[in-house]
């Protein structure tokens, strides 16, 4: 991995949140950020972040912010602990943890539960009784329709299970806090303007940024920040909102089916420069989201997903990463391989600029050009992004080259009339991480006689190579017939969610087998070297990093006279792109930083004595010689990158 430190200018300290007091009943010495470590601030007045304000206990049990004894800690717990039966407030209190409470459940029959970041812990050996949940579903506000309370002006959530009847028999207490600093880890990010899309799995703490970002937007950078409060998560519940947000504006949200509708009308009635969004997941959110942003105003939202890859594949949330449509590629293309081949593609802009994966509350990975990302995925390549950590010597950015570079096996869409397949490969998206291939290349064959498939691989010289596996979780792709797998949609399912591609025949005989072995030996894996065990190779990479190469060259260094720097690519790719670039007599050189090399083509005629062959390049390759501080971003050079496919 390479570790690169950035540094920004400091930005200015948020303003102190207005005074609130706590309960004197309650004893807590609050932090806004408890489970962040307390780090002190990088040297110099250069530092990329600011950090999360700890508060730390006062000496007489008031809580306080550094030194300003004044500033108390506006999570309110105490407000939440008093939906709590008497002997279950003191068990928190007195817990360790109690800082860090994430979540009371109270199930009716049960034992009280209080989640923390470590796990979970049993308050009490007496069950929950009716009186108990009577007793706290009496101090919240009103249930939803998505079965979600507040508490007056504070940010905690409750969340009801109902009975078949409709009577409350369970409910989820979660502590919300406003936790300043939440994200600092992308200050320059929602400094710069940029529309952001924060995904990341329930409790992850996606709201507790959105709202940071809010308030940061309003009174840091003085925006008219209009908040689409859905379940009033993000404002606290009540009608004067929690100062969490800032003097950033909500609108209340009636019910959640009407969410895009109240987006619309931010839009249309109060002027924002910047719109905040909790939970856009369905089309029609989406949609109005994709209007928002066509109108120029910056958007911040979030997403139910792990990856954005999650998106990419969600019918109704693609439409944010800009939509997908499957493409079939020209003819010149499909001869050449010998196969037709259908390509996912990205259909139009993405209505955020910058996709963010949050890891946990100290990591995230961005992907500050979303577009970029998807194209990626689309196209089979590994995205580039950075991984933004609080570490202990404070925030770091960490690039992920060696990811970078993997070709991941096969990850388009494919198809051989030649064996008379039905249309093979159903799929489209690679798997995030490189298989080992040390216990060769593995099939799983589904309706199609094992015998076949070993008899067509030796055959074919591949035994050792390629193998047949039982497990299909392992494979490294699927050989099936035609008609079995049609019958069976969650073999394909499973295939698909693990980006094991689908190779389709329509008969058993081994002549058809092996046809299709031979197809996917083409498609995937493994030239070369493969009889040696040396490096394998996947052909499809080479194909993209070769059709790229000669895009540049048709399209732009000898139309334009411009030259063009290539991704980055592996050893015995970037010695292919440099046939071909040759054989077109143009010169290039290699561009190289840390272990990322990629090409440019110049606008150069070559002479056969400049640019020798492949010594030269491995020799690029050894010294890794840096062409200075802009390394592979050629924009001071007038460089076009392109985009690896064809429009
Ligand atoms: N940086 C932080 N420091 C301390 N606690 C945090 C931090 N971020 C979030 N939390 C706490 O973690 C819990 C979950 O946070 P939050 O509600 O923001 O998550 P979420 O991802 O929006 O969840 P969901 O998807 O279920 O709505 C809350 O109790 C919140 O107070």
């Amino acid at each position: 991995m390479l570790l690169l430190r950035v540094s920004f200018p400091l930005l200015p300290p948020s303003p102190s949140l207005p005074s609130t007091r706590l309960p004197s009943s309650l004893f807590f010495p609050h932090f806004y950020a408890p489970t962040l470590p307390c780090f002190s601030l990088p040297p110099g007045p250069t530092s990329l972040f600011s950090f999360p304000k700890v508060y730390k206990d006062s000496p007489n049990s008031s809580f306080v912010v550094g030194d300003d004894i004044n500033e108390i800690d506006s999570s309110d717990i105490g407000r939440l602990l008093e939906l709590l039966p008497g002997e279950l407030r003191q068990r928190v209190a007195d817990h360790p943890q109690r800082n860090e409470l994430v979540e009371i459940v109270m199930d009716l029959g049960r034992r009280p539960v209080a989640r923390f970041p470590s796990g979970d812990v049993f308050l009490s050996d007496r069950p929950i009784s009716a009186q108990d949940i009577l007793h706290a579903t009496s101090q919240v506000g009103d249930f939803g329709e998505d079965n979600r309370a507040g508490i007056s002006r504070t940010l905690h959530r409750i969340s009801a299970i109902r009975n078949r009847k409709g009577t409350i028999i369970g409910l989820t207490c979660r502590v919300g806090r406003a936790v300043t600093g939440s994200a600092n880890l992308l200050r320059d990010l929602v400094k710069e303007g940029s529309s952001l899309l924060l995904i990341g799995p329930p409790g992850v703490g996606k709201t507790t940024i959105i709202r940071e970002i809010a308030r940061m937007l309003a009174d840091d950078h003085k925006k008219r920040v209009m908040i689409v409060d859905t379940s009033n998560e993000i404002g606290g519940d009540g009608d004067i909102p929690h100062p969490g947000i800032g003097g950033a504006r909500r609108l209340q949200v009636p019910d959640s089916d009407t969410q895009h509708k109240v987006l619309i009308e931010a839009v249309e009635n109060h002027m924002p420069q910047v719109i905040v969004i909790d939970e856009i997941g369905t089309k029609l959110e989406a949609m109005a989201a994709s209007t928002i942003a066509q109108r120029g105003i910056q958007l911040v939202a979030t997403a139910h997903g792990v990856t954005i890859e999650n998106l990419v594949m969600n019918p109704s949330l693609e439409m944010l990463v800009g939509g997908i449509q499957s493409v079939t590629l020209g003819d010149e293309e499909a001869s050449r391989r010998g196969v037709q081949k259908t390509v996912l593609e990205r259909q139009g802009p993405s209505t955020f600029t910058c996709g963010v994966e949050i890891i946990s509350k100290t990591e995230l990975r961005v992907h500050s050009n979303l577009e970029a990302t998807v194209d990626a995925l689309l196209s089979g390549r590994a995205p580039y992004y950075e991984v933004r950590k609080l570490g202990p010597d404070g925030p770091i950015i960490e690039i992920p080259v060696k990811e970078q570079l993997l070709n991941l096996t096969s990850t388009k869409d494919v198809s051989n009339e030649n064996f008379g397949i039905g249309g093979a490969l159903k799929h489209g998206f690679p798997r995030r991480k490189e298989r080992s291939h040390d216990n060769g290349f593995l099939v799983y064959a589904y309706g199609i006689s094992e015998k076949n498939v070993s008899e067509a691989i030796m055959q074919l010289g591949m035994d050792g190579i390629v193998k047949t596996t039982d497990d299909m979780s392992e494979a490294d792709a699927l050989l099936a017939l035609s008609s079995k797998i049609k019958k069976n949609q969650h073999i394909e399912e499973f295939a698909k969610s693990q980006g094991i591609p689908i190779f389709v025949t329509k008969t058993n005989t081994l002549v058809q087998v092996r046809k299709a072995v031979r197809a996917l030996v083409n498609e995937h894996a493994i030239i070369a070297d493969a009889f040696t065990g040396k490096e394998q190779l996947s052909l499809s990479e080479k194909a993209d990093a070769l059709e790229e190469a000669r895009l540049a060259i048709e399209k732009t260094v000898i139309p334009n006279g411009q030259s063009v720097l290539l991704l980055p690519r592996s050893q015995p790719i970037i010695s292919a792109q440099i046939e071909l670039i040759e054989s077109f007599r143009l010169k290039w050189e290699t561009v190289s930083r840390e272990n990322l090399v990629c090409l440019r083509i110049l606008p150069l005629e070559a002479d056969d004595e400049e640019n020798g062959l492949y010594g030269k390049i491995l020799e690029g390759f050894e010294d890794l010689s840096d062409d200075g501080e802009n390394g592979t971003d050629g924009s001071q050079n007038g460089v076009a990158r392109l985009r690896p496919l064809p429009d």
